[in-house]
């Protein structure tokens, strides 16, 4: 049986969530923006998890520090909310060099990247987040800015144009993407240092919380800040949403402090499950299992059944329904996990697929 379960999980979300109005959204919402700043970790120690990362990244900075050269260009792939921006910053602080932060989608013509390459300082880290957004023109004339700390700009049009070589000072490219598989080759092959950023841990999330606890001077306790870790689906950004939240909560309705009952109930209340799922994900789950006993089905009917665009249930429920194996998705249409039929308390039809443990055979 072929398993289409492993498309990209976090891209479409980006686009088919871009104001992250869901609570469990993973792209910053604008109080996401005004927050994210105090709760940036602000050197590879403090930056927890993604221990292989921050290792390498390490030695790759210690060394050219060493060298007194400019770090090699990095790229950061890896869902959004991961800590992409945050280690770009962290690049820069330890290298004791300025950042200019700019997006793919913001450089639309290569004068918009060469008026940016050539304001760059020596040293300086130029973070270009979403960099499989760019225009075909603009990434043409990065690959010679990166390898040569160069650029042609071209003046004029037509027979006339002549291209000027312009000079820059050597900086450090820090490229983001969700999508590592949707850049170039050769654009790729350009990065001397790539790391694939992955979800975190539960208990690595609890760190984040109880350091985030801690700077918004929130009282917290360990079972507390493991509640919101568990619901926050491996990523920080959600975590540190999740915990205002809460705090909120706690703040209203309780003496401040946050509890593992207060923080169940108070993501009860913003209808965030046990295991991250919001109302959207449990409405496709429930319809899968309910109107169509676990599946297959085609993703228009679940669709339709849930009063979704089909767009909506494949990008912005889908993706996390099946990372968390509840959902499959197979060439003959949706299939509930056992761990679906588990995860909302019923129990699969005698005969069904999912009670064998064999999903893609229900429904023949
Ligand atoms: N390893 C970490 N330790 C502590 N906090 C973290 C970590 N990674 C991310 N965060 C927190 O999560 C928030 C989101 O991180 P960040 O903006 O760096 O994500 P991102 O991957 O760049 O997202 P996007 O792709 O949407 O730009 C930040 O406020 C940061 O404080």
């Amino acid at each position: 049986m072929n398993w289409d379960d492993t498309s990209d999980a976090t891209a479409p979300e980006r686009l088919a969530d871009p104001a992250g109005e869901r609570l469990v959204g993973s792209v910053a919402d604008r109080d996401d923006q005004a927050v994210e700043a105090a709760l940036r970790p602000r050197d590879l120690d403090e930056f927890i998890g993604q221990e292989k990362v921050r290792e390498q990244l390490d030695l790759v900075l210690k060394a050219a520090r060493a060298r007194g050269a400019t770090a090699d260009h990095v790229l950061l792939s890896g869902a959004p909310g991961l800590g992409k921006t945050t280690l770009s910053m962290i690049i820069a602080a330890e290298m004791g060099a300025p950042i200019r932060i700019t997006s793919g989608p913001a450089i639309q013509h290569a004068g918009d990247l060469a008026s940016i390459l050539s304001s760059l300082q020596e040293g300086e880290v130029l973070f270009l987040d979403e960099i499989h957004r760019m225009s075909r023109p603009a990434e043409e004339m990065l690959y010679m800015a990166m390898e040569d700390f160069r650029v042609d700009v071209i003046v004029g049009k037509g027979p006339g144009a002549t291209a000027i070589p312009l000079e820059l000072p050597p900086f450090t490219l820090v490229g983001a993407t969700t999508r590592a598989g949707l850049l170039p080759p050769p654009l790729r092959d350009r990065f001397g240092f790539t790391a694939h950023m992955e979800f975190y841990a539960p208990a690595e999330l609890e760190r984040v919380v109880h350091r985030s606890a801690r700077l918004l001077d929130v009282q917290i306790d360990t079972a507390g800040a493991a509640e919101i870790a568990g619901r926050s689906r491996g990523t920080p950004r959600i975590a540190n949403r999740l915990l205002r939240r809460v705090r909120d909560y706690a703040q209203v309705r309780a003496d401040g402090t946050i509890t593992r009952e207060i923080a169940a109930t108070a993501l009860g209340v913003y209808e965030v499950d046990a295991r991250g799922l919001d109302r959207l994900d449990r409405a496709v789950l429930e319809a899968l299992l309910k109107l169509f006993g676990g599946g297959p089905v085609g993703l228009s009917t679940l669709a339709v059944a849930v009063g979704e665009e089909r767009e909506t249930v494949e990008e912005v429920a889908e993706p996390f329904l099946v990372r968390e194996g509840l959902l499959a998705r197979t060439p003959r249409g949706r299939v509930a996990t056992p761990a679906a039929w588990a995860h909302l308390g019923m129990v699969p039809p005698r005969g069904a697929g999912p009670a064998a443990g064999q999903p893609g055979l229900f429904g023949t």
